[in-house]
């Protein structure tokens, strides 16, 4: 007969959203399992966030380079790279990282910790293949964080020896001489630039106009001319590959090339098609996703929540973790409660990064916003990192100067996005933000130049010089 378990909490998956939820109903002392199909570790610590920082940074060391001579510094022809060693050091690092994470889940866990693949019979009884055999889990809520997965579209199958995703990227055991990047999202781009500085010779196609889901025309315009340096760009037509006599030929826009390896980045599919849903009773929408609530991450009316990558709303580690803590906590309150979603905040890595905070520039009325407009190459201390073109742009409501978003390509754009995200999560408006100390020379003086070209067209009834008020009388 199958074994069937009792608890309070089921949590499916043991990714960044599941450990926070499992927090939650820890401290709420319900009594819990926490089911994961394997490996453990997060999708951000084995193949996603981390490897890729690592990535990125060991790029950027072997990049740097090319600016000794400039400064003086010769013998850079002397200087080799051995790719295989390279990338078994990300690894090394990768699995630090992922080991840790796997510890943590394992201790937090303890003997409740389930390994197996969960499936929903009903909305509150799972089924659990694992090696003991299969297991039916019975609970009075469930917390569904089974993450996502690279999207592999079938008109890649005949191709699959020369296809890879991020899944097989880090495990590489030498560095391709070119590469076919599909997909210049935050993947494809942080990806295909760290290849590039590596010395791989880099092919990107996406059928958007832009790269990185950049939606405002100028800061697309600074940062196609700034990645075009690296790599060769192919946008606006979906690409498709070819049989070649060596490795495949990438097409796209009438053109082609013909590459050693193609990375696939065409974006992540949430693994809740794998959950048996609709046979258990839950509505989809069109895409098959559960209908759900943002502000809950109650699924319809049921005692069930859905959070991280599953619910596909912000796939980024820090909302898997909000919506893990916020499903964790409503698992155990009778009406689960709603809570407010943070600031959005979307930060790729690619030097000059690609920054989005708040509002997007597509989803504004133009004729209701001011925009402030500064470029990296006014900013000192930029300038004196890099040569690299940026440009910030910050919109404010044209009437109260409230900030409403952000959208950046530049040196070290990381660090503005994160101060914008705090103005804007408080309710700043350019002339209140002014009123803050900006250290000389610091990147994030870009802010105060944006917000001066704001404030200048909405003068100030006070009348005094910008971001000074009086003292207390
Ligand atoms: C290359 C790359 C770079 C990225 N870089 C960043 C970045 O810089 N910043 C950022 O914020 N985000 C980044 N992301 C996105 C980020 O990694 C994800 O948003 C985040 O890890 C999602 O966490 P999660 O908890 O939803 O899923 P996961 O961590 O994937 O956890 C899901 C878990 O569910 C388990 N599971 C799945 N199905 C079942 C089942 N049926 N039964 C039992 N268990 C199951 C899996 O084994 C897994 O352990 C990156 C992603 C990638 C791929
Ligand atoms: N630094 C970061 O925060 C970071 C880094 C990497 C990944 N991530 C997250 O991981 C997730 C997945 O990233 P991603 O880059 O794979 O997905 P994505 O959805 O961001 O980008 C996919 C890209 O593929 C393009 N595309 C889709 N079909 C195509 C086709 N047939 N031909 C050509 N182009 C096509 C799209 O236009 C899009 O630009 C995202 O949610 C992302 O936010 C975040």
């Amino acid at each position: 007969m199958t074994k069937q378990l009792n608890v309070d909490v089921a949590i499916i998956g043991a990714g960044t959203g599941g450990m926070y939820a499992l927090r939650e109903v820890r401290r709420s002392k319900q009594s819990f399992v926490l089911i994961d199909s394997g490996p453990l570790g997060t999708t951000c610590a084995r193949v996603g966030c981390m490897p890729s920082k690592v990535a990125l940074h060991i790029a950027e060391y072997w990049n740097a380079q090319k600016e000794f001579e400039r400064y003086g510094i010769s013998g850079a022809e002397h200087l080799r790279l051995d790719g295989a060693v390279a990338w078994q050091a990300l690894r090394e690092q990768r699995d630090r990282f992922a080991g840790g994470a796997a510890n943590n889940a394992i201790k937090a866990a303890g003997e409740h910790l389930l390994m197996g693949r969960a499936r929903f019979l009903e909305p509150t009884l799972l089924e659990v293949e694992s090696e003991s055999g299969i297991q039916k889990v019975k609970a009075k809520s469930v917390i569904i964080a089974a993450g996502s997965r690279p999207v592999m579209p079938g008109f890649l199958q005949p191709f699959a020896e020369h296809c890879i995703t991020t899944d097989e990227f880090f495990e590489m055991q030498e560095l391709p001489q070119s590469i076919g990047i599909l997909g210049l999202g935050a993947i494809g781009l942080e990806m295909g630039l760290a290849l590039a500085r590596l010395g791989v010779e880099v092919h990107g196609a996406d059928m958007a106009e832009t790269v990185g889901g950049i939606s405002d025309p100028e800061v697309s315009k600074v940062a196609l001319a700034e990645f075009a340096k690296e790599m060769q760009l192919y946008l606006g037509a979906p690409a498709e590959l070819a049989k070649a006599d060596t490795g495949v030929l990438l097409k796209a826009g009438g053109k082609q090339v013909q590459v050693d390896k193609v990375l696939v980045a065409l974006g992540r599919r949430p693994n809740t098609d794998q959950l048996n849903l609709a046979e258990a009773g839950f509505e989809l929408d069109e895409r098959g996703n559960p209908l759900f609530n943002p502000n809950t991450l109650q699924v319809g009316d049921h005692p069930v929540f859905i959070v991280g990558d599953s619910n596909a709303y912000r796939p980024l580690m820090h909302e898997a973790a909000d919506e893990g803590a916020m499903a964790g906590y409503n698992s155990a309150q009778e009406t689960p409660l709603a809570f407010k979603r943070k600031t959005s905040l979307a930060i790729a890595f690619t030097n000059p990064d690609v920054i989005s905070v708040g509002a997007r520039f597509d989803e504004l009325n133009q004729d209701d916003i001011l925009i402030g407009t500064a470029s990296s190459q006014a900013n000192g201390r930029s300038r004196v990192i890099s040569d690299r073109e940026g440009v910030l742009r910050l919109y404010a409501n044209k009437h109260s100067g409230k900030l409403l978003g952000a959208s950046m390509v530049g040196v070290r754009a990381e660090h503005v996005a994160q101060l914008l995200a705090l103005a804007i999560e408080r309710g700043e408006t350019a002339h209140s933000l002014l009123q803050l100390a900006f250290y000389h020379p610091v990147v994030e003086e870009i802010v105060q130049a944006a917000a001066q070209d704001i404030a200048r067209k909405i003068p100030e009834a006070s009348g005094l010089p910008f971001g000074l008020v009086l003292a207390d009388a």
